[in-house]
């Protein structure tokens, strides 16, 4: 069985070696979709029963994992000097440094790699993240998918 939870979050960035304009500075609202698999849990009586995880449980690690840190922050390419110069000099910008430009592909890659050992089988029940895929625009998403991350 397989369920998947989905998380709203704001963020700004640029992709500085593009040839058009998302190299300006420019946010999105970003959607997260996290898909987990994992057998249905049959625990007579127990709050999760008939579940593969609570939906709220999916989100609560999602925030403390990612979401929450990235939520309102700008996501700055390592290698992005001057912009990554512009937002040290602000007080107590929330900026978050990644090893990739900020891509939807890249951005589903490292929610991938920080969520997958965040989601244990608490209960037996193999439960494993299967996809994350990141909507950039309304008309524009990446997966990653535990097959190719
Ligand atoms: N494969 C990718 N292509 C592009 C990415 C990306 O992450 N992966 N990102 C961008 C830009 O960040 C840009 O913000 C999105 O560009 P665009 O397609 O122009 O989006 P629109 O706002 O015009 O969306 P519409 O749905 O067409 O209104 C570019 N390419
Ligand atoms: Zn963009």
């Amino acid at each position: 069985m397989q369920i998947t939870r989905r998380l709203e979050f704001d963020a700004g960035h640029r992709i500085p070696s593009h040839s058009s304009q998302c190299r300006h500075l420019h946010g999105h609202r970003y959607i997260i979709e996290i898909t987990l698999s994992g057998e249905i849990i049959a625990t007579e009586g127990l709050s999760e029963q008939g579940m593969v995880m609570d939906y709220s449980e999916v989100k609560r690690i999602a925030k403390e994992q990612l979401v929450d840190a990235w939520d309102h922050a700008f996501l700055v390419y390592c290698k992005d000097q001057v912009v990554l110069n512009f937002l040290n000099s602000l007080p107590d910008h929330k900026t978050v440094v990644l090893e990739m430009p900020p891509t939807a592909e890249n951005l589903a890659t490292l929610a991938f790699r920080k969520l997958d050992s965040a989601y244990h089988h608490n209960y037996g029940n193999n439960l494993k993240l299967e996809r994350v895929r990141i909507y950039e625009t309304p008309n524009n998403w990446a997966d990653c998918m535990r097959s190719t991350s």
